[in-house]
């Protein structure tokens, strides 16, 4: 059912909604809170203490006029009573406040109160005037953007849980949701909006959880034995040219480089496909293994395609291959969202003929129109960013292709064995030899001006840097302000005498070659940017980065980040800038200043929180997974992956009551499963 119509959905709305993902009321039900704020304690005001976050209900007694501070800031103030005393209501910069309240009224008021010199604060809380309306339990705070407040999203959001029962099907057959104790799904998911109690708000995550990694493994058994069973894969011997181009190549292979690459070279050669993931850690040449097997595939014939998570990301790929591949008559397409039109019908063209032998893209080689002649190896650059599923669409592009992933998430090998299980693993645990340990330092932005006298030093020195700015999760765009902002001062403030450049995931395609290229060619010193370069970003000479807010980001995409420098022979630099308040933060933080590799990081992450945002919590993630984290449930984990392996055992699968499971991995994995898949 589209989400139009729901009451309250209007074309603006609509709009707000859409950028969130919510397009269908199955959307908006299965649309999780961020967070809870519990509203369950009225407190009486005479037993506030600072830092409290409380819930109160009382009369609008007084309302101030507006007043400037010395700051700028206009602060408005309202005064509430009740029987246990006077509390001062606090907000800044928001002037239309005190024409809001009228005296007298009831309110309830929600947030974090201050004492301040003898009187009650409650700073910015939440307000709402209906009393009858209010909602006193645990309420869900949605993941939302400035455009849509929490009150707009619980009413659209309550409004479409009225169709649950049309709207979501139950997968789990009786007998296992009694033998494993867990909610029904339509319980689960009422619960995780609007919780009685953090007992049944937890039972409610596990059951959505146990669901996804339960899907997760069973897809995984049958991609396995899907690909077990494949046998008419074209056979791609190792070309008579592969010594030669090996030797042309700029530098010498690492030992892991050349292990890896011979088991590829294995692998192709046979008629079953090849399904091999290729785990290296940032830096560590894993471009040059794809190109090879991209050479091979070529050299022989066939098609190959190489699909890459940036639009960025897959313009160096492309650029790497041309100059690598130019003595050879191998002909090379890019094909992203940006080739303008023309150009992108006559590549799609040219790759249905044949005439091109490998092209690289992004998403838009998932396609419907683009169809290959005689598509034999795919290789999927995923950094998580892809799910499961747009490999699959890539992958029946061809005719049982030969499939490489490579991901530079270092992921704990007994780890690795649960979310790829379906695929032979290469790991390349070795760096190219003439790197030199990234030094990272953490500091409090009080150094600040010291750490730029510091990235004056390196320029002077021929060399490049990077300064990341803040993370602002959920909004892209204000990220991108952030950056602007950020950058006008650096160009105008400190660095006035150097290049500076900006690069943020607002602009197009085209800007941002631009802006890459020109740092490339060292026409811009110091390049201003948001996490757009954190994937793949290939430019040795420079050497320095400095991460500002650092303790905002997670551990995977602060390695990942660091990842950009220390990519050549010269030395370089990492330095955290944060305030680090909490013990947790300063403690991940001296993680990434005590180490350098990437599995090692990972598996302290995880021993620190006990869970893993790792992978970050973004929804999206690289399973698409909602709730369920792999580093954090792995005892879920364990038991979704022998519920799997007795359910295929049992052969249980083909019992109508799992016809809905069985839809559901069909869906995810975007393949058929029928009577043989799993035997
Ligand atoms: N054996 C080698 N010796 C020297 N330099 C190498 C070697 N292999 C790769 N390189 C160079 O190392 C740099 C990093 O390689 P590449 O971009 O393939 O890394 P990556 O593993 O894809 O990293 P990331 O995960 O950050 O994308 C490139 O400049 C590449 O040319």
């Amino acid at each position: 059912m589209d989400i139009k119509s729901i009451k309250g959905v209007g074309e603006k709305t609509l709009k707000y909604l859409n950028s969130l993902g919510i397009y269908t009321v199955k959307d908006a039900i299965l649309y999780f809170p961020r967070s809870y704020e519990d509203r369950r304690n009225i407190k009486p005001i005479n037993e506030l203490k600072d830092g409290d976050i409380a819930s109160i209900i009382a009369d609008v007694s007084l309302i101030y006029a507006n007043r400037r501070a010395s700051t700028g800031k206009t602060i408005s103030r309202v005064v509430f009573k009740n029987q246990t005393g006077f509390i001062v209501g606090v907000w800044f910069n928001q002037p239309y406040i005190k024409n809001t309240f009228k005296i007298g009224q009831r309110v309830f008021l929600y947030g974090k109160i201050s004492k301040k010199m003898g009187e009650v604060q409650i700073i910015e809380p939440q307000y709402e005037k209906d009393i009858e309306d209010i909602k006193f339990g645990i309420n869900p705070i949605y993941p939302s953007n400035k455009h849509l407040s929490q009150k707009v999203l619980r009413k659209i959001i309550d409004e479409c849980l009225k169709y649950i029962d049309s709207e979501i099907n139950e997968i789990l057959p009786d007998d296992i949701r009694k033998q494993k104790e867990i909610y029904d799904i339509k319980k689960a998911i009422l619960n995780i909006h609007h919780p009685n109690d953090y007992a049944a708000l937890d039972k409610s995550i596990e059951r959505i959880k146990f669901e996804e990694l339960l899907i997760l493994q069973l897809g995984l058994f049958a991609a396995k034995k899907r690909f077990e069973k494949l046998e008419n894969a074209y056979p791609i011997p190792v070309c008579s040219e592969m010594k030669e181009f090996k030797e042309s190549l700029p530098f010498e292979l690492t030992n892991a480089q050349s292990k890896t690459i011979r088991e590829i070279l294995i692998d192709m050669k046979k008629s079953k496909p090849m399904n091999r993931l290729v785990q290296g850690d940032v830096g560590s040449g894993k471009t040059i293994v794809a190109i090879i097997a991209l050479f091979n595939c070529a050299m022989n014939k066939y098609q190959g395609a190489l699909m890459a998570p940036t639009e960025i990301l897959a313009q160096q790929h492309f650029l790497s291959l041309k100059s690598l591949l130019k003595n050879y008559s191998i002909n090379i397409a890019l094909l992203i969202g940006s080739t303008p039109k023309k150009q992108k019908v006559e590549i799609i063209e040219k790759i249905k003929k044949g005439e091109i032998d490998i092209v690289v893209g992004t998403h838009a080689l998932i396609q419907e129109n683009v169809e290959f002649k005689n598509l034999a190896l795919v290789i999927t650059d995923e950094q998580h960013r892809f799910g499961v599923r747009q490999r699959g669409e890539l992958i029946n592009k061809g005719h049982n292709p030969h499939v490489l992933v490579m991901t530079a998430t270092p992921i704990p090998r007994t780890l690795a064995l649960f979310v790829y299980g379906d695929m032979d693993i290469s790991i390349i645990n070795e760096m190219p030899s003439g790197r030199q340990k990234i030094d990272t330092y953490f500091v409090r932005p009080s150094m600040r001006d010291r750490v730029y006298d510091f990235v004056k030093k390196e320029i002077k020195n021929g060399r490049q840097a990077y300064i990341v700015c803040p993370l602002v999760e959920e909004s892209e765009k204000l990220e991108a302000e952030s950056a602007v902002e950020t950058y006008e001062k650096l160009k105008e403030v400190y660095f006035k005498k150097f290049n500076v450049g900006l690069i943020h995931g607002k602009m197009n395609s085209i800007e941002k070659d631009l802006v890459m290229n020109d740092f490339k060619n060292k026409e811009i010193d110091i390049l201003v940017s948001t996490t757009v370069i954190e994937v793949g970003i290939n430019v040795p000479n420079a050497t320095i980065i400095v991460i500002e807010n650092a303790d905002r980001f997670g551990l995977a995409q602060l390695h990942q980040l660091r990842g950009r420098v220390g990519r050549g022979s010269y030395k370089s630099y990492c330095i955290l800038i944060s305030e680090a308040k909490t013990d947790e933060a300063r403690k991940r933080l001296k993680i990434m200043t005590q180490n350098s590799d990437g599995f090692i990081i990972a598996e302290k992450d995880m021993e620190l929180r006990g869970t893993g945002e790792f992978f970050g919590t973004k929804q999206h993630g690289p399973l698409e997974l909602k709730l369920a984290d792999p580093f954090k449930d792995i005892d879920i984990l364990k038991q979704t992956r022998d519920l799997a392996r007795e359910m295929l055992e049992k052969n249980m699968l083909y019992k109508k009551e799992y016809f809905n499971l069985i839809k559901e991995i069909e869906n995810k994995f975007n393949a058929k499963i029928d009577q043989t898949t799993f035997n």
